[in-house]
């Protein structure tokens, strides 16, 4: 296995249309995504499977949303989709192959980064957002779904899975809790509402797992978990103090993890932050 990868079960290849599926890295209840080759090109790609007669109507609305989006988009930090098609009741989507893998198993495999490593993810982190100006889409962040371009820390980030996104104008309330327990932030479990707020939240917990090599909360069980991050006073902050990081970094991420959405950084005064204005040696 190569780093960036994950373990998974022994796959045979399958040849779908012009591609040779070669390797399973991912799976879902709903999806599996390969490691596969176009064969007219001999292009590495990855091409995301979904089993169409498994998607509840919601979830179906959900996939074509995130389809929609990837076609539709076009950014250094977005996973590109390079091409689309049905085939024997599954949709195949087509993307560039990032060879880093995801950010859970790059922070699993290397521990804690630099400050200037996390400082140069974070731009890119913010750039993704500035895609809308009025309308924000929550991301519903987490460092599964965001891939590195190469295993090294110089790598570029993309963002690969918005298929529980939602658009969200300024001042409404997106009802659904989505995501997983450990990125959410305190009011999406409090009240089931939240707004562009709880990403900012999410890339908070990110930028300390970063930081740390661990996330900022823990939990023997989920419903521990969701307690401690709902009762979120007296984060860790004085061990990281210990890992001399610079006080903009630790402001950064003190006002990213605060537990009342009012008091946090809006994606505004995160993306002005002087943590992440410094320009980075060699970036
Ligand atoms: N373009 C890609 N290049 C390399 N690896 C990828 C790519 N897309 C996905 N992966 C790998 O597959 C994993 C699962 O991807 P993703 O979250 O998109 O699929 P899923 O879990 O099946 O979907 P969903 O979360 O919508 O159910 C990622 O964490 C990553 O390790």
């Amino acid at each position: 296995m190569e780093e960036g990868e994950e373990e998974e079960e022994e796959s045979e290849s399958v040849r779908v249309k012009d591609i040779l599926l070669k390797r399973k890295i991912g799976k879902g209840s709903f999806s599996a995504v390969w490691k596969a080759e176009h064969r007219g090109t001999g292009e590495e790609v990855a091409v995301k499977q979904v089993f169409l007669s498994k998607l509840s109507p919601r979830l179906k609305s959900s996939f074509h949303c995130e389809l929609n989006f990837l076609s539709s988009v076009n950014h250094p930090n977005i996973v590109r989709l390079l091409d689309f098609f049905q085939y024997d009741g599954c949709a195949y989507l087509v993307m560039e192959f990032c060879a880093g893998g995801n950010l859970a198993s790059y922070i699993r495999f290397h521990g804690r980064v630099q400050q200037q490593t996390a400082r140069r993810f974070m731009q890119q982190l913010a750039n993704i957002t500035l895609l809308e100006t009025n309308l924000f889409a929550l991301m519903v962040l987490l460092n599964q779904n965001i891939l590195l371009s190469k295993p090294r820390d110089d790598a570029i980030l993309k963002i690969a899975d918005f298929g529980l996104s939602r658009t969200v104008r300024p001042g409404e309330y997106a009802e659904t809790v989505c995501g997983t327990p450990l990125y959410m932030a305190p009011e999406v479990l409090q009240f089931q509402k939240y707004d562009s707020k709880a990403d900012m939240w999410s890339i908070g917990v990110i930028l300390f797992e970063l930081l740390n090599g661990y996330p900022p909360f823990n939990g023997r069980n989920n419903v521990q978990l969701l307690k401690n991050i709902r009762s979120s006073t007296g984060l860790p902050f004085s061990q990281m103090i210990l890992l001399g990081l610079d006080p903009d970094c630790l402001d950064v991420c003190s006002k990213l993890l605060c537990s009342n959405p009012v008091d946090r950084l809006s994606f505004d005064e995160f993306y002005q932050h002087r943590f992440l204005r410094r320009k980075v040696m060699g970036a």
